[in-house]
């Protein structure tokens, strides 16, 4: 399903991504440049407006550079192919924008004295980066780990709605939020390990372990 929604949603932003990579490439820009930028651009987003209470502007922000995120590897492959390093630099830099996200949510929260909510922002960041661990775990292993109801976009368009709510003035909305997404995180974890435990149960000699 999330699986489902992620391709759909893909496919429907192609349109736009394709020409504007097509437009940076002609300007001169690499793809490791636009990585770069669109983690610094939800650094800012998160740390200087969201974490200070500006929830809305922090929101859009973020859902701006985060979406630069689908240009980049597009601009790789129409420039004759993705690399390894670009590869690396792009999970890398989600860590370090989903991080500025969770940690900003969790500051703001702090500020207004909301420490139940302030631990689950806590517990989606730690939980969220153990989501991409176990994958990238797995995929340094030679596997696969392309499940889960709770990938990166889904996750972030949680926090995103949540905090939108929060900021046009529905309280309960990103408490609310935090909550179901450490769930939903959990649950991946979960899922994660058993479709590894599946693999590696094939792969081990004499299989079935
Ligand atoms: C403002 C909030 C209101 C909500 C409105 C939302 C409007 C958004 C508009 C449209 C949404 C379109 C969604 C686009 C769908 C993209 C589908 C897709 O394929 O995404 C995946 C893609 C590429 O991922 P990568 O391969 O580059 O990354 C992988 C990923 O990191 C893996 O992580 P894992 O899943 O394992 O945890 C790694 O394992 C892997 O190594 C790595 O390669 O791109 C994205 O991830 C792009 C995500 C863009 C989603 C943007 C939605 C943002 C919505 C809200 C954010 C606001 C946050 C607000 C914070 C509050 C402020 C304090
Ligand atoms: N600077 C970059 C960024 C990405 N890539 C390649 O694209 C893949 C990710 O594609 P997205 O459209 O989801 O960003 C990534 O795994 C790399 O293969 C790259 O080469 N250089
Ligand atoms: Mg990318
Ligand atoms: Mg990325």
């Amino acid at each position: 399903m999330a699986k489902i929604f992620q391709v759909s949603a893909r496919a429907g932003m192609t349109r736009v991504v394709e020409p504007v990579a097509r437009g940076l490439l002609k300007a001169g820009v690499t793809p490791n440049t636009v990585t770069v930028a669109g983690t610094v651009g939800v650094l800012v987003g998160a740390l200087g407006f969201g974490a200070r209470g500006h929830l809305v502007t922090g929101a859009l922000i973020v859902t701006v550079f985060a979406l630069t995120d689908l240009l980049d590897g597009t601009m790789a492959r129409m420039s004759g192919g993705s690399t390894r390093f670009g590869a690396f630099l792009d999970s890398s830099m989600d860590r370090v924008a989903d991080s500025a996200v969770f940690g900003a949510v969790a500051y703001w929260l702090a500020t207004q004295g909301d420490y139940p909510s302030v631990a689950a922002a806590l517990l989606c960041l730690a939980v969220g980066g153990l989501v991409s661990y176990v994958k990238a775990r797995a995929e340094g292993l030679g596997m696969t780990c392309n499940v889960g109801i709770a990938e990166r976009t889904e996750r972030l368009l949680i926090v995103g709605v949540g905090g939108l709510l929060t900021g046009l003035g529905v309280d309960r909305a990103l408490p609310i939020a935090l909550w179901l997404l450490a769930a939903v995180s959990v649950f991946t974890v979960g899922q994660r390990m058993v479709h590894v435990h599946r693999q590696a149960r094939q792969l081990e000699p004499g299989g079935q372990r």
